[in-house]
């Protein structure tokens, strides 16, 4: 019974469970068929499962949740605290299914038990992105309240922003201690320090499973001081410190201030030593250094996609300025890899403000582009894109442009429509080799397409609800870029999916 309207969260729609209708219909409100669409193989997964004692108790606070009886979340509670933040099937939480199915009283009393609003299932939603999704506004006005007063701050603010995959800062990036050259020596050779080894900007990275087409996880190989000591004297090596750990992570041989452990610091290394032999320092299997980045490092979980972001940016940045920009002569490395400075004493870069001492960022506009009726969206596609799939119009922004003015001059450019109104969303920063992505939605004033053939092989306006299926994987004249990307994040927010993707 439990096990049916936990389902029941998921879904409302299976014949095969018509005996339990009466309760899947207190359960759930009625929904859409595009709504409802499949989920009995989950359901046929879930009756399957041989739940334990313990998971017999998650199971029943799963359940109550997603009913709404605040009677039994209480007890259950009481009983057991650390229910409040278990996932049952496909991550879901407690509150994400208070929140799924309208229980107002049960998200309050989850959250005034100190409930974590800002964990997420499987597909990335956190219990707020359920709420609106399904359309229950005074749950999402709830869970998406804050407590630290930035709402007055910034009326109309959105609390809880898209975060972009590549943007996850797990690292406090520690900017003032890039000059403390005695500090960042003593880190170097501390035996808790993280080394992770880049060859020809490609990060040695070890995957879960051998083909590594199938999909799976890559994770960073982390090497220790020892392990890599010998490579650090070497001219060709390029060392970058890219912050310490945020959490404390408790070792015997941590170095001690004032008695406070200090958390474990992080450096990238870019060698030009040949890579099958830097593999072998690697215990682990499958190890590589991946040779499409683009789509390799798509592969990292979010913590080390972030802190490879920062590496690759940077790194990149040293292999293509060698040089003095300025006079043309050699530079060395300062501040933990953040600076390059001309040895040539004479030299202009050395006086005033200049940027060429410091890393580079390419700001790029990436935006979705609305039809007036509001129902359509404009996407193109390169040469070089896999069949059938489209994106999101983008162009790097040029010197003394308004990202606004940036977004209307490219989409014009590109595809020949006009824009009016431009509504900043969110950004990505894209390592290859350093944009940072600034993602907009933007309203056309002009529909009409004559595509830039240079850049665009085609563009089109396609309807919201081709653009739903094709999310579902159910548009086979339609495939929209990964879910790391800003593009697939920008049309998701757009058709407003938060939910069952
Ligand atoms: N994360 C995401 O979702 C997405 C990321 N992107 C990234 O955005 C970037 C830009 O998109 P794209 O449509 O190609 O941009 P544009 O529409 O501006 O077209 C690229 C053109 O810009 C030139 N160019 C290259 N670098 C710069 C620069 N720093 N400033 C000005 N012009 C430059 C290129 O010239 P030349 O031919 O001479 O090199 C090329 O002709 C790409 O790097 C792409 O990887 C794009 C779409 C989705
Ligand atoms: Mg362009
Ligand atoms: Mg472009
Ligand atoms: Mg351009
Ligand atoms: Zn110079």
């Amino acid at each position: 019974m439990r096990a049916e309207s936990l389902q029941a969260a998921f879904n409302n729609s299976s014949d095969s469970r018509q005996q339990k209708k009466c309760k899947v219909q207190n359960v759930l409100h009625s929904e859409t068929e595009e709504k409802q669409h499949g989920a009995e193989d989950k359901a046929a997964r879930m009756t399957s499962l041989q739940l334990s004692a313990k998971e017999d108790m998650l199971e029943r606070f799963l359940d109550a949740s997603a009913r709404g009886d605040l009677t039994q979340v209480s007890t259950l509670l009481s009983h057991v605290p650390s229910l409040i933040n278990q996932t049952g099937y496909s991550g879901w939480t407690g509150l994400m299914l208070a929140a799924r199915n309208g229980h107002y009283n049960v998200v309050e009393a989850l959250l005034s038990h100190g409930c974590d609003k800002f964990s997420v299932n499987s597909s990335s939603q956190t219990a707020y992105d359920i709420a609106k999704f399904w359309g229950h506004r005074h749950i999402s006005n709830l869970l998406g309240r804050t407590t630290d007063g930035s709402q007055r701050v910034l009326p109309g603010s959105d609390p809880h922003q898209q975060e972009n995959y590549f943007s996850r800062e797990t690292l406090d990036r520690l900017s003032a201690k890039r000059t403390d050259t005695v500090w960042l020596e003593e880190k170097q050779s501390d035996p808790d320090t993280v080394y992770l080894l880049f060859s020809n900007l490609s990060p040695m990275v070890c995957s879960s499973q051998e083909d590594d087409n199938a999909g799976g996880e890559t994770k960073l190989c982390r090497f220790r001081y020892e392990a890599v000591k010998d490579l650090l004297p070497k001219p060709a090596t390029m060392l970058i410190f890219l912050g310490v750990e945020k959490r404390k992570t408790p070792s015997s041989s941590s170095q001690t201030v004032d008695g406070i452990q200090e958390p474990p610091a992080w450096f990238a290394i870019n060698t030009d030593e040949v890579a099958s032999e830097l593999l072998k320092r690697c215990r682990e299997m499958n190890c590589s250094f991946p040779k499409t980045p683009n789509r390799d490092l798509l592969k990292l979980n979010e913590e080390e996609a972030g802190v490879v972001a920062q590496a690759r940016s940077v790194l990149a940045w040293h292999s293509r300025y060698s040089f003095c920009p300025t006079c043309g002569s050699s530079t060395k490395l300062e501040e933990g890899g953040y600076k390059r400075s001309c040895l040539n004493l004479d030299c202009r870069s050395l006086k005033g403000v200049h940027n060429t001492c410091y890393p580079r960022v390419d700001p790029v506009v990436i935006m979705l582009v609305i039809h007036p009726d509001g129902n359509q969206c404009l996407l193109g596609r390169k040469k070089i894109f896999p069949v059938g799939m489209f994106s999101c119009l983008a162009g790097f922004i040029e010197p003394g442009e308004a990202m606004e003015e940036a977004v209307r001059r490219e989409v014009e450019e590109e595809s020949g429509v006009k824009v009016g109104p431009v509504q900043y969303v969110s950004c990505q920063p894209w390592p290859m080799p350093s944009n940072l992505m600034i993602g907009c939605l933007a309203v056309a004033i002009s529909t009409d397409i004559k595509v830039d053939e240079n850049e665009i092989e085609e563009a089109r306006w396609f309807p919201r609800q081709q653009v739903i299926d094709s999310f579902r994987g159910a548009h086979p004249a339609l495939t929209v870029p990964p879910r790391q990307t800003i593009a697939h994040q920008l049309i998701r927010h757009w058709i407003g999916m938060n939910s069952n993707l």
